[in-house]
C-alpha cells in the first residue's frame, strides 16, 4: 500500500492550527494530533505548568522530542505548538516527514483570538499581547516560510472553510 501523507500545520499562537488541524483531520479521514495537547498527555500538567517547572527551555526540548515521535507516524494532521519551528531539527523534520501549511493571521486577529484563555503562558506578561506576538513573528514568520508548501491566511474564513481550502490546495 501506498504511505499515508501527513500534513504539518505551522504558524503562530492563534494561526488556528488546532481548531483547523480538527477538521481537516475529519475530512480527510487522517488522525489528528496536537504537539500541545500530546506534551500534556505525557506530562499530566498543563503547558503553563511546564513552562512554570521547567522554563521555556525544558519545554521545548519536550516539544522537540514529541514532534519527533509524531512526525514518525503515517496518515496524521499534527497541529504544532506555534514556536516549535525554533528547533532546527524539527524544522528539517517536518520538511522531510510531510506537507507543511503556514497559517498565516495578522496580529490583531491572533489578539483577539488569544485573549479570552490564559493557557499560553508567553502572553501573561507584563508586555502588551500586540507586542509580544510582534516580537515573535520577526523571529518566526521567516522559520515558518521557510517550511511551508504553502500558506493559506486565517483570518477572512471559517476554521471549516480554510480546513476545506487547505484540502482543495492539497488535491488529495
Ligand atoms: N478561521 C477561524 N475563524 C475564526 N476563529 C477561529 C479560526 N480559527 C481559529 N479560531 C479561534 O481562534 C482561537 C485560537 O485558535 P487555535 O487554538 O486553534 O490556535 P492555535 O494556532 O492552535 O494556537 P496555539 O499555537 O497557541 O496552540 C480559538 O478560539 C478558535 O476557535
Ligand atoms: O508560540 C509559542 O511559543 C507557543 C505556542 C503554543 O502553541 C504553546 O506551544 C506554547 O504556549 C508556546
Ligand atoms: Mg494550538
Amino acid at each position: 500500500m501506498a504511505e499515508k501523507r501527513n500534513i504539518f500545520l505551522v504558524g503562530p499562537m492563534g494561526a488556528g492550527k488546532s481548531t483547523i488541524g480538527r477538521h481537516l483531520a475529519e475530512m480527510l479521514h487522517l488522525e489528528f494530533y496536537d504537539s500541545d495537547q500530546e506534551i500534556e498527555r505525557r506530562t499530566g500538567a498543563d503547558i503553563a505548568w511546564v513552562f512554570d517547572l521547567e522554563g521555556e527551555e525544558g519545554f521545548r526540548v519536550r516539544e522537540e522530542n514529541v514532534i519527533e515521535d509524531l512526525t514518525g507516524m503515517q496518515g496524521i494532521v499534527l497541529a504544532t505548538g506555534g514556536g516549535s519551528v525554533l528547533s532546527r531539527e524539527t524544522r528539517n523534520r517536518l520538511s522531510a516527514r510531510g506537507i507543511v501549511v503556514y497559517l498565516e493571521t495578522p496580529i490583531e486577529k491572533q489578539v483577539a483570538r488569544t485573549q479570552r484563555d490564559k493557557r499560553r503562558p508567553l502572553l501573561q506578561t507584563e508586555e502588551a499581547p500586540q507586542h509580544v506576538l510582534e516580537r515573535l513573528a520577526a523571529e518566526r514568520n521567516p522559520l515558518y516560510e521557510e517550511i511551508a508548501d504553502f500558506t493559506i491566511r486565517t483570518d477572512e474564513q471559517s476554521a471549516r472553510a480554510v480546513a476545506n481550502q487547505i484540502v482543495e490546495q492539497l488535491g488529495f
